[in-house]
C-alpha cells in the first residue's frame, strides 16, 4: 500500500485551521428578511406552518424590523396582508392600503438602519389570488396585470420603498415598471427582478402567510420545475430590461439554476429560501430529527456557495445573532 502524499485532510485539522480555509461565509448584511403585516389585528397573528413568523401589527412590525436592523441584517422586504380584497387588488395601489402605509412606517423607524424593500405583485391583494387580474375568461392578462404594476410601483416608490421586488412573472414588467419610474422621478428607486420564479410546492405555507384565496395555481407565470434554461433566459430578459438584481426562487432546490445565472451575471444575483425551505426544517427540529442550527447554517451557506450575493431567509435576524 501507497502512503499518500496529498493530504487534504491536513486543512481541516482544528477549528482555527478549517476557519481560515473556509470558502464561503455568510455575513449578516447579505441577509434579507422577509416580513408580513396584517390590516386589522391588535395583535401579532402566528403561522402556524412557520413556527416563529407571524403576520405583524404595524407596532411588532416595526419592533421585528428593529431587531433585524440591530443583529445587523442587510434589509427587510416587506409583504402585506389587507382586510379586504377585490378582483383588481386595488388595496395595493391605495396610498392608505397597509402595506403603503407599513413602508413608510419602517422608512421612517429603521430607513438609515437597513434597505427597505416591497413585495410588488396582487396576489396578496385579489380576491380570486393570482399575481395578476383576470380576462372575460378567467385567464391572467398579461398586459392589463402590467398598468396594475406600474401603479403599484408609483405607490410604493412614493412611500419610500428603495427596491421593488418584482416577484408576479409577468412578461414585461421590469421595462414597464423601470419605464414608469423613470417618467415619474424615480430614477433612485432599485427593481429586484424575481427573474427565474419556479411554480413550487415550496410557497405552501407562504400562502397561510399571507391568507391566499388562490384555487388552482400559477403554472400559466411562473417557472416549470424541470426548466434549466429558462431560468438563465428569463434572468437575461430582466437584465436587459433594466433590473438591477435578479433572483432564483425557491433557492434549495434550485441550485443548479442559482449557479448558471450567477455564473453569467455582471449585477447581484440574490436567491430566496422560501416558506416551505423554513417549514421543513423547523418540523425536522421540532421532532428531533435534525439539529436545527446546523440545518440552518447549512441550508443558508449552500445557497451562498452556488452564487448567491444575498439570501432572503425567514431566519435572517436569528442567523446574523449566531455569525456575530
Ligand atoms: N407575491 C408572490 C410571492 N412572493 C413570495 C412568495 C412566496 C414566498 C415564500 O414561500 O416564502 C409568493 C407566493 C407565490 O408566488 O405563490
Amino acid at each position: 500500500m501507497n502512503v499518500p502524499v496529498i493530504r487534504p485532510r491536513r486543512l481541516r485539522q482544528t477549528p482555527a485551521m478549517r476557519r481560515l480555509v473556509s470558502e464561503t461565509r455568510v455575513h449578516p448584511a447579505e441577509l434579507v428578511l422577509p416580513l408580513f403585516v396584517r390590516e386589522g389585528v391588535n395583535e401579532a397573528v402566528p403561522i402556524s406552518s412557520m413556527p416563529g413568523v407571524s403576520q405583524h401589527t404595524l407596532d411588532s412590525l416595526k419592533r421585528a424590523a428593529t431587531d433585524a436592523a440591530e443583529a445587523g441584517v442587510g434589509g427587510v422586504m416587506l409583504f402585506g396582508v389587507p382586510e379586504t380584497r377585490d378582483a383588481t387588488g386595488s388595496q395595493a395601489t391605495d396610498p392608505n392600503g397597509i402595506l403603503n402605509v407599513a413602508t413608510a412606517a419602517l422608512v421612517a423607524e429603521v430607513g438609515d438602519a437597513l434597505v427597505v424593500q416591497t413585495d410588488l405583485c396582487l396576489d396578496e391583494f385579489t380576491d380570486h389570488g393570482h399575481c395578476g387580474v383576470l380576462d372575460d375568461s378567467g385567464r391572467v392578462d398579461n398586459d392589463a396585470t402590467l398598468e396594475r404594476y406600474v401603479d403599484m410601483a408609483l405607490v410604493q416608490a412614493d412611500a419610500g420603498s428603495s427596491i421593488l421586488g418584482l416577484s408576479g412573472m409577468m412578461d414585461g414588467q421590469v421595462d414597464a415598471v423601470r419605464t414608469a419610474l423613470d417618467e415619474a422621478g424615480f430614477l433612485d428607486t432599485a427593481i429586484l427582478a424575481y427573474s427565474a420564479k419556479y411554480a413550487s410546492a415550496f410557497y405552501g405555507p407562504f400562502r397561510e402567510a399571507v391568507d391566499s384565496q388562490l384555487s388552482g395555481d400559477r403554472r400559466t407565470y411562473q417557472l416549470n420545475p424541470g426548466n434549466r434554461r429558462e431560468g438563465m433566459r428569463e434572468a437575461t430578459l430582466d437584465m436587459s430590461e433594466g433590473a438591477d438584481i435578479v433572483m432564483v426562487k425557491p433557492a434549495g432546490s434550485y441550485l443548479d439554476v442559482l449557479a448558471d445565472v450567477a455564473a453569467m451575471s455582471d449585477i447581484p444575483v440574490w436567491a430566496y429560501q422560501v416558506s416551505g425551505e423554513y417549514a421543513m426544517i423547523e418540523a425536522a427540529a421540532q421532532n428531533g430529527w435534525i439539529d436545527r442550527r446546523r440545518a440552518i447554517e447549512e441550508s443558508v451557506v449552500g445557497i451562498r456557495r452556488a452564487g448567491a450575493d444575498a439570501v432572503l431567509t425567514y431566519w435572517a435576524t436569528e442567523l446574523a445573532g449566531w455569525l456575530r
